[in-house]
C-alpha cells in the first residue's frame, strides 16, 4: 500500500519537519512523493504565505533561510490538504488543535494514522480532568495517534545539527512507519511503548522552561537553573504517574524527558520570554507579540492548564514549582518567589 503524508501546520517546528519529511518520503518506494502542508493563510509583504512557500520553497515568516524540498506543497485549505492522506502529522500550537479536528471530523479516510508533534494538553474549563492532545485527535477523528517529542529546537534541527527525538506509539507498526518519515543520521529517532509518558514530558517541560527563564532573568546562576530542572523533572514524573499509572520511569531518560528539559531551559522561546518578563516587567502576552513574530508561547497556557487541574484536585501543595510558576505568570507574584516557594 502507498502511504501519503500530510502536514497539518507550518510554523517554526512544522516547517523544520517539512524539510525532513519531504526528503525522507523520497527514500522509500511505499511513500507518495508529494507532501501537502497546511498553512494558516496570512499575508506577508502583500503576498499569500502559501504562494511564497510554493515559489521560493521557504517559509520566510516562520523559518527564514531554510530551503524546503520542492515536493512539499503548501495548501491553505485544510480538508484539501488531508483528503487523500493516510498519515497525518499534527504540528500546530496546541490552542488550535480543537478547531483543526472539528474541521476534519468525518472527512478522514478510515485507514489514516496520525502523529502529534504538539507540546501541550487539552483542558475543558468545566471539566475536572484533562486530555492528551493525541487522545483528542483519536477521539474526534476515530484514528490512532502516536506522538513525537524531544530536545528539538526547530532552527537547530533545520540546520541539520545532530539531535535525538522520541516517538511514543500505541501500535508498534505505526511507530515504525512514522520513524521512517522522521529519522535521519542528524535527527535520530528512538521509538518507545509509552505514548502518554512521551506526550506529558513534551507538555510539562514548557512550564519548567518558563522557570528556567525566570531564573536567568533574576541572574541566579547555573546551580539554581539546575535545581529548577531537577525539581521540574521530579514534578513532571510525579504528575504523569499520578494520572497515568503505566507511564514508565525510563521515558524520562529519553530525548523527550531530561534532554528536552535541558535544551528548553537553555535555548527555547519560553525561556527567552520569561527572562524578558523579569528584565522588562512586561506581560507575557505583550512579550509574545513583541519577540516572537507570530510564533506562539506554550508554557504560560500550559501552566494555567496544569494549575486548574491541581486546584480542582486539591494538589497544588504537592507541585510547588508548577504552582509558583503559574502564580508568577498570572497573579503578578514577584519572580523571586520561584526560589522561595519551592
Ligand atoms: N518551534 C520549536 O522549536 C518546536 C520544537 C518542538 C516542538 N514544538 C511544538 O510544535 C507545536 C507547533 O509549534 P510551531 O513552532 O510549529 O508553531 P509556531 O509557534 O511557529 O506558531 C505559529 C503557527 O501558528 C499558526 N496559527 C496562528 N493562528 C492560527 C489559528 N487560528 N489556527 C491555526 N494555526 C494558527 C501560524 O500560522 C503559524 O503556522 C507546538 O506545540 C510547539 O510546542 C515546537
Ligand atoms: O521554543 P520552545 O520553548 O517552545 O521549545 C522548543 C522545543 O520544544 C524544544 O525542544
Amino acid at each position: 500500500m502507498t502511504e501519503k503524508v500530510a502536514l497539518i501546520g507550518s510554523g517554526n517546528w512544522g516547517s523544520a519537519v517539512a524539510k525532513i519529511v519531504g526528503r525522507n518520503v523520497q527514500n522509500f518506494p511505499h511513500f507518495n512523493k508529494e507532501v501537502k502542508m497546511w498553512v494558516f493563510e496570512e499575508q506577508v509583504d502583500g503576498q499569500n504565505l502559501t504562494d511564497i512557500i510554493n515559489t521560493k520553497h521557504e517559509n520566510v515568516k516562520y523559518l527564514p533561510g531554510i530551503k524546503l524540498p520542492d515536493n512539499v506543497i503548501a495548501c491553505s485549505e485544510l480538508k484539501k490538504t488531508c483528503d487523500d492522506a493516510t498519515m497525518l502529522v499534527f504540528v500546530v500550537p496546541h490552542q488550535f488543535v480543537a478547531g483543526v479536528c472539528e474541521q476534519l471530523k468525518g472527512r478522514i479516510s478510515p485507514n489514516c494514522k496520525a502523529i502529534s508533534l504538539i507540546k501541550g494538553m487539552d483542558v475543558q474549563e468545566s471539566g475536572h480532568g484533562f486530555r492528551l492532545i493525541s487522545d483528542m485527535i483519536q477521539d474526534s477523528l476515530g484514528i490512532r495517534s502516536c506522538v513525537l517529542s524531544g530536545a528539538n529546537i526547530a532552527s537547530e534541527v533545520a540546520e541539520e545539527r545532530f539531535c535525538e527525538t522520541t516517538i511514543g506509539y500505541r501500535n508498534l507498526e505505526d511507530g515504525e512507519l512514522f520513524k521512517q518519515i522522521f529519522h535521519t543520521p542528524k535527527f535520530r529517532v528512538n521509538i518507545v511503548d509509552d505514548v502518554v509518558g512521551v506526550e506529558l514530558c513534551g507538555a510539562l517541560k514548557n512550564i519548567v522552561a518558563i522557570g528556567g527563564g525566570l531564573v536567568d532573568g533574576l541572574k541566579l546562576g547555573d546551580n539554581t537553573k539546575a535545581a529548577i530542572i531537577r525539581i521540574g523533572l521530579y514534578e513532571m514524573r510525579k504528575f504523569a504517574q499520578m494520572f497515568y499509572k503505566d507511564v514508565k520511569d525510563e521515558t524520562f531518560f529519553e530525548s523527550c524527558g531530561v534532554a528536552d528539559l535541558i535544551t528548553t531551559c537553555a535555548g527555547g522561546r519560553n525561556r527567552k520570554v520569561a527572562e524578558a518578563h523579569v528584565t522588562t516587567g512586561k506581560s507575557f502576552d505583550q512579550l509574545e507579540q513583541e519577540m516572537l513574530n507570530g510564533q506562539k508561547l506554550q508554557g504560560t497556557s500550559t501552566a494555567k492548564d496544569m494549575f486548574n487541574i491541581l486546584t480542582k484536585k486539591g494538589l497544588c501543595h504537592e507541585f510547588p514549582l508548577m504552582t509558583v510558576i503559574y502564580r508568577i505568570c498570572y497573579e503578578d507574584l514577584p519572580p523571586i518567589r520561584i526560589v522561595e516557594d519551592i
